[in-house]
């Protein structure tokens, strides 16, 4: 396949400084010679540009609604929205770096107006569903997946395209481990697919993604949207919203084989590395190598 690697340095849904550094801590890991070895073309695009820069600083504003670096968000998004669309139009992979998880309001924006009922796949120790009702921290990162199934700020559920981009049936979540009450609730309400660490410790993370496969069969393609604090904070500790209990790379590489293997993953996001809070650069390196995992690294 042809891969667009691009580079979302946004550190704006969240208050923690060096996550925007993230993208050039990965690609560093000869990333594109990786991706190439496995018989992809590569297109690096570079890090995508937002008008504010990359750096979110002690400036942070909470607006009326609560919400953090709202214009700063919804800039980016806009602009990361563009990027992703340009490269399915092309018929193109999109593996967009990141960057905290706000970024995926924008990717997912831009990748679903080519599909009539786009599949997501999302792998985390959190929900990210929260809206400015529920959030606890005002952070956007913690709400992307809200704002995609029409929850929250309207401008924000409306970057690329009015009104929600993903439907409640299209959405899996895998690896929670720390949902506010608030996402709790919602994914009850709706009933959302979502595999606990408990989950995954009792039926093995590779059949639960066999399982996430066929809730999505109906769907026309899949977003895959890997935030690393899913893993356990041992195997990654430059991330910024680390949980105990968490995923261990062995079974995700495998869990990533699956997905692979399928063939309907058409984009990815992989995002949360922060180099700064990283023990030398082992984060970036382990995100790398999972990314081979992505497009299909084998171990013989
Ligand atoms: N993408 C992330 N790391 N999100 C962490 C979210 C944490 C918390 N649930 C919040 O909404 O503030
Ligand atoms: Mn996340
Ligand atoms: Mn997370």
């Amino acid at each position: 396949m042809i891969i667009d690697i691009i580079g979302a340095p946004t550190a704006f849904g969240q208050r923690k400084p060096g996550v925007a550094l993230g993208p050039d801590a990965v690609r560093f890991c000869s990333l594109k010679e990786k991706l190439e070895d496995l018989g992809h073309q590569v297109n690096d695009l570079g890090n995508v540009k937002g008008t504010y820069g990359v750096w979110a600083g002690p400036t942070s504003v909470k607006d009326d609604e609560g919400l953090i670096n709202l214009k700063e968000v919804l800039d980016f998004s806009k602009v990361l929205a563009d990027a992703t669309d340009e490269s399915i139009e092309k018929g193109h992979f999109p593996f967009i770096i990141g960057g905290d998880h706000s970024l995926s309001i924008g990717s997912v924006a831009g990748i679903s107006k080519h599909y009539d009922n786009l599949g997501v796949i999302w792998i985390d120790a959190h929900g990210d569903i929260n809206s400015s009702l529920t959030s606890p921290s005002g952070n956007i990162h913690g709400m992307p997946v809200g704002v995609l199934l029409g929850e929250g700020n309207e401008d924000l559920i409306n970057v690329h395209g009015d009104g929600a981009k993903i439907k409640h049936e299209n959405l899996v979540i895998v690896g929670a481990r720390d949902l506010d009450s608030g996402e709790k609730a919602y994914i009850k309400k709706h009933n959302i697919e979502c595999y606990t660490m408990t989950d995954i410790r009792q039926n093995k993370l590779s059949n639960l993604i066999e399982k996430a496969l066929e809730k999505l069969k109906s769907c026309d393609a899949i977003h895959l949207s890997l935030d690393v604090d899913s893993l356990d904070p041992i195997e990654m500790p430059g991330t910024g919203t680390k949980v105990n209990g968490g995923l261990f790379l062995a079974e995700l590489q495998e869990a990533l084989t699956t997905l692979y293997r399928s063939g309907r993953l058409v984009s990815a996001d992989l995002v949360e590395v922060n180099p700064l809070l990283d023990n030398g650069n082992e984060t970036a390196v382990k995100a790398a190598e999972l990314t081979e995992f992505i497009f299909g690294k084998t171990q013989l």
